[in-house]
């Protein structure tokens, strides 16, 4: 038997020989020349400690709050789209997972399994990724059943107004399935015989004209707390505390959009100065150690999401 796995690059390999390759290519890809990719997890390889010895560690408390939710240790689910991909259990088991671990979950807006279906799996803390749709009823429908069904804010991806250029499914011409949190709302099967069927879909349902003057439009569809992700730079981590949101991610959606794009724990530090403690800053992007997210809160951040398709192993 195969020795188990001791840390998340080897679970990257396992995911590799059981996934068809169309499946494995989307999760674990990057834009364009996956530059940024590779910066998301070198990056933190640049930063070293300076350790101080001869402290108490005998007792650890690694608990901490979001949001006024108390969760075990800082790490929570990144939202990823399409689990059941990955897994026919999809996003119910990381919702399970998360209840487990006492942390909270980030279900993505174009996830495998409903809103209800997630709710009602388990207890876990749960917060919902938004797309807006050119439909935007569609939209807000979705946040509404999420708020009728517990889930406890809103986080508005803010770096896709269309889908990033990832070559590997443009090659692959991947797939998506219609996703079941739509079914008679709005078609997610695209059937293009060019190219990623996801970019095709994306292009066709995302509103590109998305801008600052839509968070008041978020508001007043929902009473829920709104996080904004994708934030990069002090400029927008200063508007974003402007138009009232509750907290700020730190991404650049795992590499997947803008390529050249900073490695997002070179761009953490300038955030957490520009917001200056009015708003919780998370982060994510290359974490793929408990050391990564040590330095992520050692600039600032209150806690990390971890998504669950770590793309490392083919470059390091
Ligand atoms: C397969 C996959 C699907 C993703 N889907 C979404 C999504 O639906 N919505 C979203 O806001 N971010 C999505 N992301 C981005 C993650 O939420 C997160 O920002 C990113 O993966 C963090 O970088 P890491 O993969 O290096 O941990 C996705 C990432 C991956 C790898
Ligand atoms: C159209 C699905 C987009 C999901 C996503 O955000 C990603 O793959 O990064």
């Amino acid at each position: 038997m195969a020795a188990e796995p001791v840390n998340v690059n080897e679970f990257q390999e396992l995911a590799k020989q059981a996934l068809p390759k169309m499946y494995y290519d989307y999760f674990s890809g990057g834009a364009e020349d996956q530059h940024t990719l590779r910066e998301n997890v070198e990056a933190f390889s640049r930063i070293t400690f300076q350790p101080r010895i001869l402290v108490d560690v005998s007792k650890i408390d690694m608990s901490t709050t979001v949001l006024g939710f108390n969760i075990s240790s800082p790490i929570m689910i990144a939202p990823t789209a399409q689990q059941k991909l990955a897994h026919p259990e999809g996003e119910i088991a990381t919702a399970r997972a998360a209840a487990a671990c006492n942390t909270i979950m980030v279900l993505s807006f174009m996830s495998t399994c409903t809103v209800e279906e997630v709710a009602s799996s388990c207890n876990a803390i749960r917060f919902l990724q938004l797309y807006v749709f050119k439909r935007r009823d569609v939209s807000a429908q979705l946040v509404q059943r999420a708020e009728r069904n517990g889930f406890k804010a809103i986080v508005l991806t803010a770096d896709t107004p269309r889908l990033g250029r990832r070559e590997a499914d443009i090659k692959n011409r991947m797939v998506s399935p219609q996703l079941k949190n739509f079914e008679g709302l709005i078609s997610t099967e695209v059937v293009t015989d060019k190219g990623s069927n996801i970019e095709a879909l994306a292009s066709g349902i995302f509103d590109a004209s998305l801008s600052w003057k839509d968070i008041e439009w978020l508001r007043s569809i929902t009473n829920l707390p709104i996080l904004i992700k994708g934030v990069l730079t002090c400029e927008d981590a200063i508007k974003a505390v402007e138009v009232g949101v509750s907290g700020i991610v730190v991404s650049n959606h795992g590499a997947r959009q803008l390529d050249y794009v900073p490695a997002t724990i070179s761009a953490l530090e300038e955030v957490v100065l520009a917001v200056g403690g009015k708003v919780p800053v998370l982060f994510d992007g290359g974490i793929r150690r408990g050391t990564d997210i040590f330095k992520a809160l050692a600039l600032g951040a209150q806690a990390v999401f971890v998504s669950l398709s770590p793309p490392t192993v083919q470059f390091v």
